[in-house]
């Protein structure tokens, strides 16, 4: 099946920033993909440019067949979107916005919106500027539901929401990608991404530091602490295919985050010179998003599979 989403190289220089450094990605029809990444990493950005809203300054992509910034209507129309701050027209009611934007859809659309509005508990005739952010965000997030679309991409959708709505509407993400749709979704909460994505991938500095899908990344990225007898002894670095992500050093004690890690590496450490307690286990994937994202050493991984470290500057 070809990919839902395809970037290639994609870079953004803004005048006084590189928002984007060379992204690639390709998603699958049928997932729920998380973009994580801390504030500023680029995430907005690249959804733009998904989106059609903003042209890259070099690199290419294609969204469901078409490339956004040469027809990005056609690229919006198919898509469901819901921006990290949606504008809708303030002075329109709840009822009035969705029958505006019905106009644009099928028969089908102004059913489904009703019933979502319901669910959500809004008050059509109320206006939208009189509305909480919980409730813009339920609104945004009905219209975009409403046709029904096979891709949806969300910057931070939950970001207004209540714990117990949250979750509901995490869970109905995996239902639509469980029907083959495509949900892409940007956030800074790891332990809903963990509830919900089939692939993530780690956006730092405008750069994607991790790709791939999150089963196999919970099982691949280990914590390493061990003690020194002298801080300033020099141990070698874990051999390939280990790949480190991180590196600290506290006093005597060395912290290392690496994939790939098997238990002959182990067995050397601890055969090695002035090394002593070495223990090691599995990280939780916000340890992983820390280390991805404070690191010097990061790892890219290419959705065939094979990885390859490279450094930030
Ligand atoms: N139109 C613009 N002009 C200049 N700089 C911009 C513009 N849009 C974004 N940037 C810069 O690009 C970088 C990435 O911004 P972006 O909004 O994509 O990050 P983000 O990951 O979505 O952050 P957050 O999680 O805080 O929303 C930031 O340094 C930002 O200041």
């Amino acid at each position: 099946m070809s990919p839902v989403i395809t970037a290639k190289n994609l870079t953004m220089h803004f005048r006084r920033c590189d928002a984007l450094r060379g992204v690639d990605l390709e998603i699958q029809p049928g997932t729920v993909f998380a973009l994580l990444g801390e504030n500023g990493a680029g995430k907005t950005t690249l959804i733009r440019i998904l989106t059609g809203f903003q042209k890259p300054s070099s690199g290419t992509c294609l969204v469901s067949g078409i490339d956004p910034g040469k027809d990005p209507l056609a690229v919006r129309r198919g898509i469901g979107y819901v921006s990290d701050s949606p504008s809708l027209y303030d002075w329109m009611t709840v009822a009035q916005i969705g029958g505006f934007a019905a106009s644009f859809y099928d028969r089908e659309f102004l059913t489904r919106y009703e019933e979502s509005i319901r669910r959500y508990e809004i008050t059509p005739d109320q206006k939208i500027r009189h509305l909480s952010k919980g409730q813009r965000a339920k609104v945004a997030l009905s219209l975009a539901l409403a046709h029904d679309p096979a891709l949806l991409i969300l910057d931070e959708p939950t970001s207004g929401l209540d714990p117990k709505v949250r979750r509901s509407f995490l869970e109905s993400m995996i239902d639509r990608a469980a029907t083959g749709r495509t949900v892409f979704l940007s956030s800074h909460q790891i332990n809903e991404v963990e509830r919900v994505a089939d692939t993530i991938a780690i956006l730092h500095r405008g750069k994607i530091v991790l790709h791939g899908a999150l089963a196999e990344i919970r099982q691949s990225i280990w914590q390493v602490v061990y003690d020194v007898d002298d801080p300033l002894r020099a141990v070698a670095m874990l051999p390939r295919p280990a790949e480190i992500l991180s590196e600290e050093t506290s006093g005597s004690q060395r912290q290392v985050f690496v994939r790939h890690l098997d238990s002959s590496m182990i067995d050397d450490l601890r055969q090695t010179a002035g090394v002593v307690n070495v223990r090691y286990r599995i990280a939780t994937l916000e340890e992983t998003f820390v280390a991805c994202t404070s690191g010097e050493a990061i790892l890219q991984e290419s959705p065939s599979g094979e990885s390859k470290t490279e450094v930030v500057q």
